[in-house]
């Protein structure tokens, strides 16, 4: 995993640990999907290369290398992988239960703000899945971009609020204090003093 210069954030690619994080983490779960009664079905067919791409597509939207989109598809290609799928929402929801799970036992990072935007991804891309699985075509553009996530507003809490004395790690603070000299100095160089 590449070191993050001083002062600047992470993004969630390299806070979650890099590429063989993201790989480990979809391993485990195709291997206890083929286990789950509700998901074995929906992915009895699937390609043997199906849990590396998965994991190639999310680092690359979490701002990780464009390994998926220069190598193995497009968006474009992943949303039609789905396109008459007939996903329902039992299996949307195990899908979620069991990848989150995965997350755990493989050491994902546990703190909130990490969390809150792998959940909020995960649940934006688990429900496009279903909606464009049950739809006889989707609009979207052969060229479209690849989608990307970043920290979003728990994150701009943290930024704006001072009293970060809270129950954090020190990589938790560390990281939260980066985060801050970044904030202030976009609000220095905008002209604004920070209430
Ligand atoms: C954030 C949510 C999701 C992401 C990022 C995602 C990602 C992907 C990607 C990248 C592919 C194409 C793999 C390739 O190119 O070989 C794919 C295919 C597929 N996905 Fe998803 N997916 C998501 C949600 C879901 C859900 C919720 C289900 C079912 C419950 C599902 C079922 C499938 C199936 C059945 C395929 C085709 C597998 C095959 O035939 O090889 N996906 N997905």
């Amino acid at each position: 995993m590449e070191t993050q210069p001083k002062g600047t954030v992470p993004t969630l690619y390299e806070w979650a640990g890099g590429m063989e994080k993201f790989e480990a983490w979809t391993t485990l779960f195709y291997q206890r999907v083929h286990q789950d009664s509700i998901l074995e079905p929906v992915f009895r067919g699937m390609a043997p290369e199906h849990a590396q791409h998965v994991a190639h597509f999310i680092a690359e939207v979490f701002r990780g290398p464009a390994r998926y989109s220069s190598e193995e598809g497009s968006h474009y290609a992943m949303i039609h992988k789905h396109l008459g799928k007939y996903l329902t929402e039992t299996q949307r929801k195990r899908w979620i239960d069991l990848i989150l799970d995965t997350a755990d036992t493989i050491g994902l990072p546990d703190d909130p703000e990490f969390r809150s935007a792998l959940v909020g991804y995960l649940e934006w891309g688990s429900r496009l899945a279903v909606i464009n699985s049950n739809a006889a075509s989707v609009s979207e553009p052969a060229d479209a971009p690849m989608p990307t996530w970043g920290w979003g507003k728990p994150v701009d809490l943290i930024c704006l609020n001072q009293a970060i004395s809270l129950q954090y790690t020190p990589a938790q603070l560390l990281h939260i204090r980066e985060i801050r000299t970044d904030h202030n100095s976009l609000i220095e160089s905008r002209g604004k003093v920070e209430s």
